[in-house]
């Protein structure tokens, strides 16, 4: 994405993504979090939330008019051709508003956190990719406490992103996520002195 470095941070649903960019938050690194942007692009009477209830049928939406994800959830994540159906409404709209936010950050360099940017190819967007690595149990149990969701569900959307295997051979730094949630810390601090590195490097080449 022209001048600016952007760091791509991915991992699997309960990884860790958001636990990671927080400490890059505190370094004061801007953050373009695919799951906020996801929530801004349905927002009350937004056309994309409009075309949702379309295709969902209006009680997809409360009565506040807002989206019921936990009924959305349930749907797509058991019904592949539903889920493709809501994709191709969702992701152009979300790809597009992550560029618009890539090009209005100021800081250094941004980070673009999404769990499926190889899924989607946002890589293309990325310079380098961080991927937050944890085993497959650990991941379902932190998700399913999380969110209060039945492990069954996470199974299933964890089935439909990329396995952990192939996530880490795409990934140019892996960050492991098993241990205290300072060692994130710890980690964020060392690659935020290389990216700033990294940044410095490619300004320097668009320059030249
Ligand atoms: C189905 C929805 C309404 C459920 O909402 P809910 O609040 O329960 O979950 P939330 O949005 O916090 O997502 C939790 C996690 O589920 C995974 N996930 C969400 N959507 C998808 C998807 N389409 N495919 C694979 N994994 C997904 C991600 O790991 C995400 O971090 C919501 O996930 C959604 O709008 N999904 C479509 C948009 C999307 O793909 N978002 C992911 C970022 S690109
Ligand atoms: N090292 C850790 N030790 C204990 N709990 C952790 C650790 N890292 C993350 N968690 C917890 O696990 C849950 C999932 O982490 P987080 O929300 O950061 O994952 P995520 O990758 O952003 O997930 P999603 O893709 O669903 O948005 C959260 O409740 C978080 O507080």
């Amino acid at each position: 994405m022209n001048d600016k470095l952007v760091i791509g941070v991915t991992g699997g649903i309960g990884s860790g993504k958001s636990a990671l960019t927080r400490e890059f938050e505190k370094l004061n690194v801007i953050v373009v979090d695919a799951d906020v942007v996801a929530r801004e692009v349905v927002a009350v009477n937004s056309p994309v939330l409009t075309q949702v209830a379309q295709q969902f049928g209006a009680d997809i939406l409360l009565s506040t008019g807002e989206l019921n994800r936990a009924k959305l959830r349930e749907i797509v994540f058991s019904d592949e051709h539903k889920k493709q159906t809501l994709n191709a409404i969702m992701h152009p709209a979300i790809r597009n508003e992550m560029i618009n936010q890539l090009h209005n950050a100021q800081s250094p360099y941004v980070i673009l956190s999404a769990a499926l940017i190889f899924e989607n190819q946002l890589d293309k967007l990325t310079d380098k990719v961080v991927v937050v690595d944890v085993p497959e149990t650990l991941q379902l149990e932190r998700a399913s406490s999380r969110d209060s969701v039945e492990q069954q569900q996470i199974q299933a959307i964890m089935a439909s992103q990329w396995t952990r295997q192939r996530r880490n051979e795409q990934a140019d730094y892996i960050v492991p996520n098993d241990g205290a949630i300072a060692l994130l810390a710890e980690q964020a601090k060392n690659l935020n002195t290389k990216f700033l590195q990294l940044a410095a490097d490619k300004l320097i080449n668009v320059a030249n």
